[in-house]
Protein backbone atom coordinates (compact mmCIF):
# COMPACT_ATOMS: atom_id res chain seq x y z
CA UNK A 1 0.00 0.00 0.00
CA UNK A 2 1.50 3.61 -1.07
CA UNK A 3 -1.02 4.86 1.72
CA UNK A 4 -2.91 3.67 4.74
CA UNK A 5 -4.57 5.85 6.95
CA UNK A 6 -5.94 4.02 10.26
CA UNK A 7 -8.58 5.50 12.65
CA UNK A 8 -8.17 8.96 11.88
CA UNK A 9 -10.13 11.61 14.42
CA UNK A 10 -9.45 15.11 13.69
CA UNK A 11 -11.79 17.87 15.07
CA UNK A 12 -11.71 21.70 15.28
CA UNK A 13 -12.58 23.24 18.37
CA UNK A 14 -15.11 21.21 19.41
CA UNK A 15 -16.93 19.74 15.24
CA UNK A 16 -15.46 16.84 14.75
CA UNK A 17 -14.24 17.00 11.12
CA UNK A 18 -13.03 13.17 10.51
CA UNK A 19 -14.42 10.31 12.31
CA UNK A 20 -12.40 6.80 12.81
CA UNK A 21 -11.27 7.66 9.06
CA UNK A 22 -9.46 4.42 7.63
CA UNK A 23 -8.63 4.36 3.74
CA UNK A 24 -5.59 2.64 1.59
CA UNK A 25 -4.65 4.11 -1.32
CA UNK A 26 -2.73 1.13 -3.44
CA UNK A 27 0.68 1.79 -5.11
CA UNK A 28 -0.01 3.38 -8.48
CA UNK A 29 -3.83 3.85 -8.51
CA UNK A 30 -5.74 6.85 -9.22
CA UNK A 31 -8.04 7.71 -6.43
CA UNK A 32 -10.84 10.20 -6.04
CA UNK A 33 -12.01 11.60 -2.56
CA UNK A 34 -15.64 12.30 -3.24
CA UNK A 35 -18.66 13.61 -1.11
CA UNK A 36 -20.24 16.40 -0.86
CA UNK A 37 -18.70 20.29 0.74
CA UNK A 38 -17.99 20.34 4.40
CA UNK A 39 -17.48 16.63 4.35
CA UNK A 40 -14.07 16.71 5.47
CA UNK A 41 -12.18 15.47 1.75
CA UNK A 42 -9.82 18.31 2.02
CA UNK A 43 -9.00 17.47 5.70
CA UNK A 44 -8.03 13.87 5.34
CA UNK A 45 -6.11 14.90 2.36
CA UNK A 46 -4.07 17.91 4.22
CA UNK A 47 -3.72 14.88 7.30
CA UNK A 48 -2.24 12.89 4.70
CA UNK A 49 0.45 16.07 3.42
CA UNK A 50 1.02 16.39 6.83
CA UNK A 51 0.00 19.91 6.46
CA UNK A 52 -3.41 18.76 9.49
CA UNK A 53 -2.19 16.31 12.53
CA UNK A 54 -4.71 13.76 13.20
CA UNK A 55 -5.45 13.94 16.90
CA UNK A 56 -5.55 10.29 16.70
CA UNK A 57 -4.83 7.63 14.20
CA UNK A 58 -1.76 7.20 12.40
CA UNK A 59 -0.54 7.74 8.34
CA UNK A 60 1.77 5.44 6.91
CA UNK A 61 3.11 6.35 3.49
CA UNK A 62 5.17 3.34 1.49
CA UNK A 63 4.96 1.48 4.84
CA UNK A 64 7.10 4.29 6.83
CA UNK A 65 4.78 5.85 9.79
CA UNK A 66 4.74 9.40 8.41
CA UNK A 67 1.94 10.68 11.81
CA UNK A 68 4.32 13.13 13.05
CA UNK A 69 6.75 13.87 9.79
CA UNK A 70 6.81 17.34 8.14
CA UNK A 71 5.29 18.15 5.17
CA UNK A 72 8.79 18.36 3.38
CA UNK A 73 9.68 14.72 4.97
CA UNK A 74 7.07 12.79 3.57
CA UNK A 75 7.89 12.90 -0.41
CA UNK A 76 4.34 13.75 -1.42
CA UNK A 77 4.02 16.38 -4.32
CA UNK A 78 0.60 18.60 -4.39
CA UNK A 79 -1.00 21.25 -6.12
CA UNK A 80 -4.39 22.58 -4.77
CA UNK A 81 -7.02 24.49 -6.92
CA UNK A 82 -5.43 27.86 -6.39
CA UNK A 83 -2.23 27.03 -7.39
CA UNK A 84 0.13 29.90 -6.37
CA UNK A 85 2.94 30.02 -8.98
CA UNK A 86 5.95 31.92 -8.60
CA UNK A 87 5.06 35.12 -10.34
CA UNK A 88 8.13 36.69 -11.53
CA UNK A 89 9.55 33.33 -12.60
CA UNK A 90 9.23 31.76 -15.73
CA UNK A 91 7.38 28.54 -16.35
CA UNK A 92 10.52 26.62 -16.83
CA UNK A 93 11.87 28.03 -13.49
CA UNK A 94 8.86 27.46 -11.91
CA UNK A 95 9.09 23.32 -12.95
CA UNK A 96 12.45 23.56 -12.09
CA UNK A 97 12.33 25.02 -8.31
CA UNK A 98 11.92 22.25 -6.77
CA UNK A 99 15.11 20.70 -8.33
CA UNK A 100 16.94 23.58 -7.88
CA UNK A 101 16.80 24.13 -4.47
CA UNK A 102 17.93 20.29 -3.96
CA UNK A 103 20.81 21.63 -6.06
CA UNK A 104 20.85 19.22 -9.07
CA UNK A 105 22.95 19.77 -11.26
CA UNK A 106 22.55 22.21 -14.06
CA UNK A 107 22.19 19.57 -17.20
CA UNK A 108 20.21 17.29 -15.23
CA UNK A 109 17.27 20.23 -14.20
CA UNK A 110 17.26 21.14 -18.00
CA UNK A 111 16.29 17.73 -19.32
CA UNK A 112 14.39 16.69 -16.47
CA UNK A 113 12.41 19.93 -16.82
CA UNK A 114 11.72 19.54 -20.30
CA UNK A 115 11.04 16.31 -19.99
CA UNK A 116 8.15 17.37 -17.66
CA UNK A 117 6.68 20.01 -20.03
CA UNK A 118 6.25 17.92 -23.06
CA UNK A 119 4.15 15.21 -20.60
CA UNK A 120 2.24 18.30 -20.02
CA UNK A 121 1.87 19.74 -22.99
CA UNK A 122 3.77 23.10 -22.22
CA UNK A 123 7.03 22.81 -24.01
CA UNK A 124 6.55 25.56 -25.75
CA UNK A 125 5.40 27.91 -23.01
CA UNK A 126 8.43 27.44 -21.38
CA UNK A 127 9.52 30.93 -20.97
CA UNK A 128 6.38 32.22 -20.55
CA UNK A 129 5.72 33.90 -17.22
CA UNK A 130 2.48 32.24 -15.12
CA UNK A 131 0.40 35.18 -16.31
CA UNK A 132 0.53 34.49 -19.37
CA UNK A 133 -0.97 31.40 -19.10
CA UNK A 134 -4.59 30.22 -19.07
CA UNK A 135 -6.02 29.35 -15.65
CA UNK A 136 -5.72 25.42 -17.16
CA UNK A 137 -2.40 25.86 -18.65
CA UNK A 138 -1.18 27.18 -15.16
CA UNK A 139 -2.74 23.96 -13.42
CA UNK A 140 -1.35 21.74 -16.23
CA UNK A 141 2.25 23.41 -14.49
CA UNK A 142 1.63 23.11 -11.01
CA UNK A 143 0.91 19.26 -12.02
CA UNK A 144 4.48 19.04 -13.64
CA UNK A 145 6.26 21.34 -10.79
CA UNK A 146 4.54 18.49 -8.31
CA UNK A 147 5.92 15.74 -10.12
CA UNK A 148 9.51 17.38 -10.67
CA UNK A 149 10.60 16.04 -7.52
CA UNK A 150 9.62 12.52 -8.19
CA UNK A 151 7.06 12.23 -5.52
CA UNK A 152 5.83 8.90 -4.09
CA UNK A 153 2.78 10.31 -3.68
CA UNK A 154 0.65 12.95 -5.50
CA UNK A 155 -2.51 15.00 -3.70
CA UNK A 156 -4.79 17.26 -6.00
CA UNK A 157 -7.05 19.31 -3.77
CA UNK A 158 -9.83 19.89 -6.83
CA UNK A 159 -7.17 20.96 -9.25
CA UNK A 160 -9.56 21.73 -11.67
CA UNK A 161 -12.62 23.45 -9.52
CA UNK A 162 -11.60 27.02 -10.29
CA UNK A 163 -11.85 26.70 -13.92
CA UNK A 164 -14.60 26.48 -16.38
CA UNK A 165 -16.75 23.18 -17.31
CA UNK A 166 -14.87 22.94 -20.80
CA UNK A 167 -11.67 23.18 -19.86
CA UNK A 168 -12.41 20.72 -16.67
CA UNK A 169 -13.99 18.03 -18.64
CA UNK A 170 -10.59 18.69 -21.14
CA UNK A 171 -8.26 18.02 -18.04
CA UNK A 172 -10.35 15.22 -16.52
CA UNK A 173 -9.05 12.85 -19.56
CA UNK A 174 -5.47 14.31 -19.68
CA UNK A 175 -5.14 14.10 -15.97
CA UNK A 176 -6.28 9.99 -16.58
CA UNK A 177 -3.81 9.88 -19.71
CA UNK A 178 -0.70 11.56 -17.81
CA UNK A 179 -1.65 9.06 -14.71
CA UNK A 180 -1.35 6.25 -17.32
CA UNK A 181 2.24 7.09 -18.47
CA UNK A 182 3.85 8.17 -14.72
CA UNK A 183 1.82 6.18 -12.90
CA UNK A 184 2.52 7.89 -9.96
CA UNK A 185 -0.10 7.17 -6.56
CA UNK A 186 -2.38 10.04 -7.03
CA UNK A 187 -5.03 10.76 -4.54
CA UNK A 188 -7.85 13.44 -5.47
CA UNK A 189 -10.19 15.87 -3.92
CA UNK A 190 -13.73 16.54 -5.70
CA UNK A 191 -17.26 16.99 -5.03
CA UNK A 192 -18.09 16.05 -8.32
CA UNK A 193 -19.25 12.78 -9.17
CA UNK A 194 -19.03 12.31 -13.12
CA UNK A 195 -14.94 13.76 -12.49
CA UNK A 196 -14.51 10.79 -10.30
CA UNK A 197 -16.24 8.69 -12.41
CA UNK A 198 -14.85 9.39 -15.58
CA UNK A 199 -10.90 9.74 -13.89
CA UNK A 200 -10.74 7.35 -10.83
CA UNK A 201 -10.19 3.49 -10.58
CA UNK A 202 -11.01 4.04 -6.88
CA UNK A 203 -13.76 6.42 -5.36
CA UNK A 204 -13.49 6.86 -1.54
CA UNK A 205 -17.27 7.82 -0.61
CA UNK A 206 -16.59 10.73 2.64
CA UNK A 207 -19.29 12.42 4.04
CA UNK A 208 -20.10 14.06 7.23
CA UNK A 209 -16.34 12.71 8.15
CA UNK A 210 -17.19 9.17 7.44
CA UNK A 211 -16.05 7.06 5.13
CA UNK A 212 -19.06 5.47 3.50
CA UNK A 213 -18.11 3.53 0.81
CA UNK A 214 -14.82 2.63 -1.40
CA UNK A 215 -15.00 0.92 -4.53
CA UNK A 216 -14.29 1.32 -8.12
CA UNK A 217 -16.44 3.92 -10.03
CA UNK A 218 -18.73 0.54 -11.70
CA UNK A 219 -19.04 -0.73 -8.04
CA UNK A 220 -20.16 2.47 -6.33
CA UNK A 221 -22.65 3.20 -8.74
CA UNK A 222 -24.42 -0.37 -9.25
CA UNK A 223 -24.12 -1.13 -5.86
CA UNK A 224 -24.36 1.74 -3.33
CA UNK A 225 -24.04 1.32 0.09
CA UNK A 226 -26.85 3.14 1.12
CA UNK A 227 -29.75 5.69 -0.60
CA UNK A 228 -27.34 8.58 0.41
CA UNK A 229 -24.57 7.26 -2.17
CA UNK A 230 -26.95 6.09 -4.64
CA UNK A 231 -28.16 9.71 -5.02
CA UNK A 232 -24.85 11.49 -4.58
CA UNK A 233 -22.97 9.18 -7.89
CA UNK A 234 -26.28 9.96 -10.09
CA UNK A 235 -29.52 10.40 -11.11
CA UNK A 236 -32.25 8.73 -8.70
CA UNK A 237 -36.04 8.16 -8.23
CA UNK A 238 -38.56 6.92 -6.32
CA UNK A 239 -41.09 4.04 -7.44
CA UNK A 240 -43.04 2.00 -5.03
CA UNK A 241 -40.87 3.12 -1.95
CA UNK A 242 -37.36 2.40 -3.62
CA UNK A 243 -34.69 4.45 -5.13
CA UNK A 244 -34.06 3.43 -8.94
CA UNK A 245 -31.80 4.71 -11.21
CA UNK A 246 -34.09 6.60 -14.11
CA UNK A 247 -32.42 4.67 -16.86
CA UNK A 248 -33.21 1.33 -14.86
CA UNK A 249 -37.30 1.92 -15.27
CA UNK A 250 -39.39 -0.07 -18.19
CA UNK A 251 -42.16 1.85 -19.13
CA UNK A 252 -45.33 0.77 -21.41
CA UNK A 253 -48.21 1.74 -22.90
CA UNK A 254 -49.44 -1.93 -22.57
CA UNK A 255 -49.70 -3.84 -19.34
CA UNK A 256 -46.55 -5.29 -17.88
CA UNK A 257 -46.08 -7.97 -15.12
CA UNK A 258 -45.34 -6.40 -11.76
CA UNK A 259 -46.23 -2.78 -13.92
CA UNK A 260 -47.35 0.36 -11.50
CA UNK A 261 -50.29 2.10 -13.42
CA UNK A 262 -48.88 5.69 -14.00
CA UNK A 263 -49.56 9.17 -15.88
CA UNK A 264 -47.30 10.89 -18.09
CA UNK A 265 -47.29 14.44 -17.07
CA UNK A 266 -44.60 16.06 -19.02
CA UNK A 267 -42.14 14.76 -21.78
CA UNK A 268 -38.69 17.04 -22.05
CA UNK A 269 -35.91 16.24 -24.51
CA UNK A 270 -32.63 16.90 -23.88
CA UNK A 271 -31.02 15.62 -27.13
CA UNK A 272 -30.35 11.87 -27.11
CA UNK A 273 -31.95 10.98 -23.99
CA UNK A 274 -35.37 11.66 -22.93
CA UNK A 275 -36.92 12.43 -19.65
CA UNK A 276 -40.43 11.32 -18.99
CA UNK A 277 -42.14 12.76 -15.94
CA UNK A 278 -44.88 10.77 -14.84
CA UNK A 279 -46.90 10.61 -11.74
CA UNK A 280 -47.54 7.09 -10.00
CA UNK A 281 -49.36 6.84 -6.80
CA UNK A 282 -49.82 9.74 -6.02
CA UNK A 283 -46.40 10.88 -6.15
CA UNK A 284 -43.84 12.64 -8.82
CA UNK A 285 -41.37 10.24 -10.51
CA UNK A 286 -38.85 10.55 -13.82
CA UNK A 287 -38.12 7.78 -16.39
CA UNK A 288 -34.99 8.34 -19.20
CA UNK A 289 -35.33 6.78 -22.19
CA UNK A 290 -34.15 7.81 -25.55
CA UNK A 291 -35.36 9.67 -27.94
CA UNK A 292 -36.29 6.97 -30.29
CA UNK A 293 -37.90 4.97 -27.75
CA UNK A 294 -40.14 8.16 -26.94
CA UNK A 295 -40.79 8.64 -30.34
CA UNK A 296 -42.19 5.13 -30.89
CA UNK A 297 -44.43 5.47 -27.98
CA UNK A 298 -45.06 8.82 -28.59
CA UNK A 299 -45.85 9.80 -25.04
CA UNK A 300 -48.18 13.04 -24.29
CA UNK A 301 -49.08 14.50 -21.22
CA UNK A 302 -52.07 12.97 -19.69
CA UNK A 303 -51.30 9.25 -21.43
CA UNK A 304 -51.98 6.19 -19.11
CA UNK A 305 -48.91 4.24 -18.74
CA UNK A 306 -47.50 1.46 -16.27
CA UNK A 307 -43.83 1.84 -15.25
CA UNK A 308 -41.76 -1.05 -13.26
CA UNK A 309 -38.07 -1.56 -12.35
CA UNK A 310 -36.03 -3.02 -15.05
CA UNK A 311 -35.91 -7.23 -14.47
CA UNK A 312 -32.42 -6.48 -12.82
CA UNK A 313 -32.25 -3.12 -12.03
CA UNK A 314 -30.61 -2.13 -8.95
CA UNK A 315 -32.67 -0.66 -6.11
CA UNK A 316 -32.74 0.42 -2.34
CA UNK A 317 -35.92 0.12 -0.41
CA UNK A 318 -36.32 3.24 1.12
CA UNK A 319 -37.92 1.99 4.28
CA UNK A 320 -35.13 -0.17 5.50
CA UNK A 321 -33.28 2.93 6.08
N1 LIG B 1 -8.76 25.15 9.76
C1 LIG B 1 -10.05 24.96 10.06
N2 LIG B 1 -10.58 25.45 11.18
C2 LIG B 1 -11.88 25.23 11.51
N3 LIG B 1 -12.72 24.49 10.77
C3 LIG B 1 -12.25 23.95 9.63
C4 LIG B 1 -10.89 24.15 9.22
N4 LIG B 1 -10.71 23.48 8.04
C5 LIG B 1 -11.89 22.90 7.75
N5 LIG B 1 -12.81 23.17 8.70
C6 LIG B 1 -14.20 22.67 8.73
O1 LIG B 1 -14.16 21.28 8.59
C7 LIG B 1 -15.23 20.78 7.80
C8 LIG B 1 -14.68 19.92 6.67
O2 LIG B 1 -13.96 20.75 5.78
P1 LIG B 1 -13.22 20.18 4.51
O3 LIG B 1 -12.63 21.34 3.79
O4 LIG B 1 -12.32 19.08 4.90
O5 LIG B 1 -14.43 19.58 3.70
P2 LIG B 1 -14.49 19.22 2.17
O6 LIG B 1 -15.24 17.94 2.08
O7 LIG B 1 -13.17 19.28 1.54
O8 LIG B 1 -15.41 20.39 1.63
P3 LIG B 1 -15.21 21.34 0.33
O9 LIG B 1 -15.54 20.49 -0.85
O10 LIG B 1 -16.26 22.41 0.58
O11 LIG B 1 -13.82 21.86 0.38
C9 LIG B 1 -16.00 22.00 7.35
O12 LIG B 1 -17.13 22.13 8.18
C10 LIG B 1 -15.02 23.13 7.56
O13 LIG B 1 -15.71 24.33 7.84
Amino acid sequence: MAIEVRDVNKSFGTTPVLREVSVDVASGSLTALLGPSGGGKSTLLRVIAGLEQPDTGTVRISGVDATRLSPQRRNVGFVFQHYAAFKHLSVFRNVAFGLEIRKRPKDEIRKRVMELLELVHLEKMADRYPSQLSGGQRQRMALARALAVEPEVLLLDEPFGALDAQVRKELRTWLRRLHDEVHVTTVFVTHDQEEAIEVADTIVVLANGEVVQVGSPADVYDNPANPFVMRFLGPVTEIGGSLVRPHDIEISVDPIEGGTPATVSRVVRLGFEVRVEVEVGGQEAWVQVTREFADRLGLEPGDAVVVRPAPGARSLALSAV
